[in-house]
């Protein structure tokens, strides 16, 4: 498939007047405000800001910041998000990326019933994830923080990976990871602006994103904590490695970063969504790792082609790994994919789920008796989810039937 053009932002945007709406997701490095622009509402943007001055030690963000942003400049394609303007100010770093409003694939997961997708829907977000991991390892970028509450929905139902600060570039010969400075100020498109009036004006107007903020940091959001949804009890521990379910056996044995690497949590991903839990997670990190590298996948019921890919991407040998050695081309070729159309995948207007449009969602931040930032989140007029510090979990709307649609139109062979 060939990647689209990256929408540019609108030409009579006026990146000075942009106001924060409200907090989308705080995460280890940063925070995600929704912003849109007064004189163009409709366009709406995800803004994620970075401060210097609290995270620079704990986190080395400048650094990570500066990474993503290097990585995000290179990205022209559909499932991965584009580098709309950057921010560098003496205490901030932001950048803007199109807004996905559909919130991501673990909060969706959690909606579905028994909280696993069905293998037709499984196959659809499984291709989009194939190509945008394809488009970043032809780039020589191993993405290393596959998980799905990476994986955002955009407006149209498609997908949109997120969180490159983990990535790292792999020189191709070797596959030894090397970091090269990254570079802020190349090779931006022409649409690109720069934020630094942004920052400015929000300051001289009365500090809004800057009191926003404030607000969260106030709120001691944990990182662990906004991967919590509020109805769910599962948390997911980050390392330096990535998360820890998701980390590839020669990872925790220290043997390296290749493409693999990917593959494997591919492999986890397929799984999480097949049955609703990740095959190696212990009581402990100690516990997990040691599953990763000793325990095979359980897999219950009939065998099925999912279950063969899955068991094919669980190689704990990165070299018997599906995908080790020619790539995605590799698994595309697998029996789960057979009869897709891989060139038409953009061209799905009915995906799985859709979110509801912005209008129709209305979101209340309130401060709770704690000090925390708590988010009422309000469907057509029903409060439908209550999500400590990140409106981002917020409610899609599902269309189950996708499978008999899929049937009728014939998207099965897409
Ligand atoms: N484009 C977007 N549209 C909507 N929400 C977004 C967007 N980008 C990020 N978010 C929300 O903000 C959250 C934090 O973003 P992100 O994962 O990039 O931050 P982070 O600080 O790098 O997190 P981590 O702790 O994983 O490193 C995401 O989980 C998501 O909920």
């Amino acid at each position: 498939m060939e990647p689209q053009p990256p929408p540019a932002m609108p030409a009579d945007i006026d990146l000075g007047k942009l106001q924060a709406m409200r907090v989308l997701g705080k995460g280890a490095m940063g925070t995600v405000f929704l912003v849109s622009d007064p004189a163009t509402p409709s366009s709406l943007f995800a803004l994620k800001v970075v401060d210097k001055s609290s995270y620079a030690t704990k986190y080395d963000a400048d650094r990570r910041a500066r990474w993503e942003i290097a990585v995000l400049s290179r990205l022209h394609h559909p499932f991965l998000p584009t580098l709309l303007a950057t921010a560098d100010t003496a205490d901030l770093l932001a950048w803007a990326v199109p807004y996905c409003p559909g919130g991501d694939l673990n909060v969706l997961r959690h909606r579905q019933t028994d909280r696993v997708f069905s293998p037709s829907v499984i196959r659809f977000y499984a291709a989009e994830i194939l190509c945008a991991l394809h488009h970043l390892h032809q780039m020589g970028i191993v993405y290393r923080d596959l998980k799905p509450e990476n994986i955002l929905i955009q407006q149209s139902g498609h997908l949109c990976l997120t969180d490159f600060d983990l990535s790292r570039q792999l020189s191709r010969r070797t596959g030894t990871a090397a970091t090269p400075a990254p570079v802020l100020e190349a090779s931006r498109p022409r649409h690109r602006r720069n934020l630094t009036r942004i920052m400015f004006a929000l300051s001289d107007a009365g500090g809004d994103l800057l009191l926003q903020l404030k607000k969260v940091k106030s709120a001691r959001v944990s990182p662990v904590s906004r991967r919590k949804p509020s109805f769910s009890t599962v948390e997911r521990s980050n390392s330096f490695v990535g998360t820890e379910e998701y980390v590839a056996p020669e990872v925790v044995r220290g043997d390296g970063h290749e493409f693999a690497v990917d593959w494997w949590a591919f492999g986890i991903l397929l799984y999480e969504m097949m049955y609703g839990r990740t095959p190696f997670r212990g009581s402990n990190r100690k516990e997990t790792f040691r599953n990763v590298l000793t325990k095979s996948p359980e897999f219950l019921g009939k065998r099925t082609a999912l279950i063969d890919l899955i068991e094919r991407l669980l190689e704990k040998d990165p070299e018997k790994r599906l995908g080790y050695g020619f790539g995605a081309p590799e698994i595309r070729e697998h029996e789960f994919f057979r009869g897709l159309r891989w060139d038409l995948l953009t061209e799905v207007s009915r995906p799985p789920f859709l979110a509801p449009p912005e209008g129709e969602r209305e979101l209340t931040e309130k401060v709770t008796a704690k000090g925390g930032v708590c988010v009422l989140e309000y469907f057509q007029g029903k409060k439908c989810a209550s999500v400590p510090g990140s409106p981002s979990r917020s409610t899609l709307r599902s269309q189950p039937s996708v499978c008999g649609r899929e049937e009728e139109e014939g998207l099965t062979e897409f």
